[in-house]
């Protein structure tokens, strides 16, 4: 069977991800494209899917009888609607991080699937799908004893200027907090942001980096650098420190040169690289599971618990305060 798809959304990673499902994997086909920009879904037609029909709105496309799955690849505060109508419609739905931007956006969407009986939600957490952190999963399962901390690093290049403070928790921070949450097997109890001194490459209305601290369910204490305009390059570090040793996220492959004195390496400069399998490996994943009318992956009980702690680290951000995270009982269909 070939899942036909339709993407919602067709900028940056709307376009990359039409490219893997029509060029890179099999058992899909993009059939349809909606951008509130109609220029931007024209483009992507025009490249990677000639044959995918435009729809002006994305409910349209949504409810479409071509259509048997869904992507959301719309800016973030668009897509509870879009997830919500995709669920209304009994059709997988893959959406892009964040699943809403505020928990109880992400609540309603949790309700409404629970409502319907079935997964239909698989939230765009890619790190889980990465062979890098599954490596280092198995390693901090087995290997290193208990945990006890972990010290993490997001750096971006650089950032535009729409890019603003809250930004670094819900835009950039959110993959740390859904896959250190999936690594550890734990959950948040507290969030506290500090910010050191301030780069003179960071413009006025943000404040970079900043340093988020995080404590777990279990006790485990993280810190989490994150620096959107670090400048040299893209770099996402993770080391857990056991109580019998510890272990690194391993650095992207890449050639060793030893040249005119020097030893060196290329460091990457763009996300889309960095995590370029786990991108694969996770639509992959949707396309199997949507075959069966269904969803797999990260849930949206993850994108939920996601967004709650966000809006923790929102607020201590704002409050300069350790802010306590409170979970309500996760339902067992999420199990
Ligand atoms: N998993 C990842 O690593 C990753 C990487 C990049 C982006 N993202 C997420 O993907 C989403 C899109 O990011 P992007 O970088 O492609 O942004 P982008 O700005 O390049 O593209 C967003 C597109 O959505 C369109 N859009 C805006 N409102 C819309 C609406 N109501 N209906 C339909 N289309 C609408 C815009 O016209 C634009 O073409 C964001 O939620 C972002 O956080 C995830
Ligand atoms: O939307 C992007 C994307 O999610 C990247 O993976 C992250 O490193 C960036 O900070 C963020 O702006």
């Amino acid at each position: 069977m070939t899942v036909r798809i339709g993407v919602i959304g067709t900028g940056m990673i709307g376009r990359d991800h039409t490219r893997r499902i029509n060029q890179v994997l099999s058992g899909a086909e993009v059939v349809a494209l909606s951008d509130y920009s109609p220029d931007a879904a024209r483009a992507v037609q025009a490249d990677l899917a000639p044959g995918a029909k435009l729809h002006d709105r994305g409910e349209d496309l949504i409810a479409s009888a071509d259509v048997d799955a869904v992507l959301v690849c719309s800016t973030g505060a668009t897509h509870e609607a879009y997830v919500l109508a995709a669920i209304a419609a009994g059709k997988p739905v893959f959406c892009e991080k964040p699943l809403a931007t505020t928990a109880e956006a992400a609540l309603r969407i949790v309700e409404a699937e629970a409502a319907h009986g079935r997964r239909l939600v698989q939230v765009g957490f890619m790190r889980r799908y990465d062979a890098g952190y599954r490596m280092l999963k198995q390693v901090v399962d087995r290997q290193i004893g208990t945990p006890l901390m972990v010290h993490a690093a997001h750096r971006n290049q650089s950032v535009p200027e729409s890019y603003l403070t809250p930004m670094a928790i819900h835009d950039t921070l959110i993959h740390e907090i859904d896959v250190l949450r999936w690594l550890l097997d734990d959950d948040y109890v507290s969030a506290q942001v500090v910010f050191p001194r301030k780069s003179r490459h960071a413009h006025a209305r943000l404040a970079d980096p900043q340093i988020v601290l995080l404590e777990t369910k279990k006790g485990v204490r993280i810190d989490v650098e994150v620096f959107v305009n670090c400048q040299y390059g893209y770099d996402i570090q993770c080391q857990v420190v056991g109580e019998e040793g510890l272990a690194n996220l391993p650095e992207p492959m890449t050639i060793a040169m030893r040249r005119e004195a020097r030893l060196q390496s290329d460091i990457l400069v763009d996300w889309k690289q960095r995590f370029i399998d786990s991108y694969d490996v996770e639509l992959a994943d949707f396309i199997q599971a949507a075959a069966r009318g269904t969803a797999a992956g990260p849930t949206a009980w993850d994108g939920y618990v996601a967004a709650i702690t966000s809006d923790a680290c929102v607020e201590a951000q704002e409050s300069g305060r350790i802010v306590p995270i409170s979970l309500p009982a996760r339902p067992a269909h999420y199990d």
